[in-house]
């Protein structure tokens, strides 16, 4: 089997991109932030208090026919934003991009933090990480892809983000004619539970490659590229009224400023990924006429993280297994 969903910008600024799922039967509707950082597929639902829901739509287990609640298990998760939500746990068929799992593990909210009430465009989240990290206690469950996986043709999934356009998941295949050039494996060390890889370096705009490990996750749900304090600053020294913002929370640039590409280094052939200078700029800092840097610290976090700002300038496979050992596959586009 093979799925196709398209995904979208929630906002100006691609903060996060969400895509159609649907739950039940009959079928409710929902836009999920697919986030290859987490191993929940958790939803607003009727159990989530009215005054933490700001118009998202909610899964309401009683009016579906296929729904069964899993008795005496909950859920609980933190993500690295801060962010959380906790509730009980149903079995459900959830259809994304004509791929139906039945019987998977749908995680309906009780409770959700601020920015997820605030964030009136989605209605919980689908956790593309490993299974190992899913948080539904006492019986661990697994995640829409590994669900699915035994039905598929081949054990992967793509994502191709955009700036500013709708992009693709897919689930299944690896689409040619979405990617230019070749695609660069490396491989995944999924010991945390996360898509985890080593990136051979980074250069800025045309200066040399500087060849150093940076050792990450690729995460959709992350907006951010967050790096190691001396590429940070690498960028950062090479664009003029740079400055490091505290109350922004970060590097700014002037919003005018036309800024350089930034590329990282990929598997042990030499591929780089490019992202043009113009996507390093997230719009306006909310401070002055400065922008918000799309490129910043990964500081005390203690791993890198290669989100969205990375992501949407490259095809990229999550592959779990086709080879046995999990990889990442990177091209350009
Ligand atoms: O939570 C994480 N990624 N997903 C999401 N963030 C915000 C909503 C969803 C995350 C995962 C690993 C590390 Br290390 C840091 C952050």
């Amino acid at each position: 089997a093979k799925g196709s969903v398209v995904t979208t910008p929630i906002n100006s600024e691609d903060e996060a991109y969400d895509a159609p799922v649907s739950i039940g039967t009959p079928a409710q509707p929902f836009n999920l932030d697919f986030d290859t950082g987490s191993s929940d597929l958790w939803v607003f639902s009727s159990l989530t208090p009215s005054n933490e829901r700001n118009g998202q739509n909610i899964y309401t287990a009683s009016r579906s026919s296929t729904a069964k609640q899993l008795s005496g298990e909950s859920w609980k998760i933190s993500y690295g934003d801060g962010s959380s939500s906790s509730g009980l746990v149903y079995s459900d068929v959830v259809t994304i991009g004509g791929l139906t799992a039945a019987g998977q593990a749908v995680e309906a909210a009780s409770r959700v933090s601020q920015s997820f009430t605030s964030e009136s465009a989605t209605d919980g989240l689908v956790g593309l990480a490993f299974s190992s990290i899913n948080t539904v206690s006492p019986d661990q469950q697994t995640t829409f892809f590994d669900t699915v996986k035994p039905s598929l043709a081949s054990p992967v999934f793509t994502a191709d983000l955009k700036h500013q356009a709708p992009g693709t998941y897919n689930f299944g295949f690896i689409d040619k004619s979405a990617f230019t050039g070749s695609i660069t494996y490396t491989p995944v060390d999924n010991s945390q539970g996360f898509w985890g890889f080593t990136s051979t370096g980074f250069q800025v705009g045309n200066n040399d490659f500087q060849q150093e490990s940076i050792t990450g996750i690729a995460d959709t749900g992350t907006t951010l590229l967050l790096l190691p304090d001396d590429v940070v600053n690498a960028y950062y020294s090479s664009v003029n009224n740079a400055q490091n913002d505290q109350s922004a929370g970060g590097f700014t640039v002037p919003c005018d400023t036309s800024l350089p590409d930034f590329s990282f280094g990929v598997g042990n052939n030499g591929a780089m990924i490019t992202i043009p200078g113009s996507l390093m700029n997230l719009g306006p800092s909310g401070s002055g006429n400065s922008c918000f840097g799309g490129l910043q610290s990964s500081g005390t976090i203690g791993t890198n993280i290669f989100g969205d700002v990375a992501l949407k300038a490259a095809f990229v496979v999550f592959d779990s297994g086709s080879q046995g050992q999990p990889q990442l596959g990177w091209a350009s586009k």
